[in-house]
């Protein structure tokens, strides 16, 4: 942007034209200051994680969260030589889109594997960290792994993956999320609540195993707060539990009449997001193409 170009004093008539020239050049002189001083602002940084290299990152923080699930904060490893940025100075951050997945990989060389992990929004402006949300399955080869992870264990990742990007347009967004798979819905909702020119509703329908595999359910409950989201619980083992208030809890599993009750009038101008395993998102496609949504408004992660 080019700064604006100064009249003459003489090029004002003084007679109280509008918009006078002086006044015209002003504004557009105000404009420019505040775009130079954003741009001045604004750090270019250089993504730390790498779709084509693994990188180290130390187990920062390991925080237990319901029955069988863990948080874990990972940091950019600064001790270890990593991959070569290039000549490049920019300031390193990690950096992911909503939605988008981590892969971690362990194991000796010959018998390596991997597994994807969704991290979760930056809440701190700690640039070189992630956290995700684990589950810990009783028998699980990276499940077994996790375990052993303690503060200064050093892993390796590489990322981030995932097409999705997020459509403002839309009047409704329901998301239908299974278990951990909230962990790539939760991202997509923070960012939409975050915009304040995006006016879309937003509806969680959230299946959980038990009262106490409730993942993210603090963070959910204070993102209730915002006008545009809300959240229901469908719990398949319905014992034990404890309400908050304004939380709706449906101790059965999600059917298809709650998910017709809620599109009927609304299919047009609604897309629908779906985060579980294979079998339960393709059960709830079809379930919402009967319900008249078009195809191509369907996501599934
Ligand atoms: C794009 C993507 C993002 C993901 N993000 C996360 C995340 O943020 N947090 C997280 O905890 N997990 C996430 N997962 C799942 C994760 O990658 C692993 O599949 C899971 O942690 C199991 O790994 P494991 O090696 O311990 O178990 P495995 O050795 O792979 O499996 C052991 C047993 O666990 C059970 N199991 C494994 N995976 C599933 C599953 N998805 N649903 C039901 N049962 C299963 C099966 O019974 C299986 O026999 C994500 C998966 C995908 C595809």
């Amino acid at each position: 942007m080019d700064p604006p170009i100064e009249p003459l004093e003489s090029d004002c008539c003084n007679s109280g034209c509008n918009p006078c020239i002086l006044d015209i050049y002003e504004e557009q002189l105000k404009k420019y200051n505040q775009r130079k001083t954003q741009e001045k602002n604004q750090i270019v940084h250089m993504n730390c994680i790498l779709p084509t290299a693994y990188t180290v990152f130390t187990v920062n923080n390991i925080e237990p969260h319901c029955k069988d699930a863990v948080f874990i904060t990972f940091e950019y490893s600064r001790f270890i030589k990593q991959t070569d940025h290039g000549n490049d100075v920019k300031p390193l951050k990690v950096m992911f889109n909503p939605g988008q997945y981590l892969m971690l990989k362990t194991g000796p060389t010959n018998q390596e594997f991997q597994r994807p992990y969704t991290p979760l929004p930056t809440e701190n402006a700690d640039n070189l960290k992630f956290t995700v949300l684990i589950k810990l399955y009783e028998i699980g080869q990276m499940s077994s792994y996790i375990r052993k992870l303690k503060c200064g264990s050093n892993t390796v990742w590489r990322g981030p993956y995932g097409n999705f990007s997020i459509n403002y347009s839309y009047k409704h967004i329901l998301l239908i999320a299974q278990g951990v798979g909230i962990t790539s819905l939760y991202g997509i909702i923070c960012d939409i609540i975050k915009q304040e020119e995006c006016d879309s509703f937003l509806k969680l329908y959230f299946c959980c195993k038990s009262f106490d595999t409730i993942y993210l359910r603090n963070k959910l409950y204070s993102l209730q707060s915002n006008w545009n989201f809300s959240y229901e619980l469908f719990l398949s083992n319905p014992e034990n539990v404890d309400e908050k208030y304004n939380e709706t809890v449906h101790k059965a599993k999600l059917e298809v009449d709650v998910l017709k009750t809620y599109l009927k009038d609304k299919v047009d101008n609604t897309q629908v997001l779906i985060c579980g395993n294979e079998h339960f998102m393709q059960c709830f496609k079809e379930i919402v193409i009967c319900c008249k949504v078009d195809e191509k408004n369907i996501v599934l992660f």
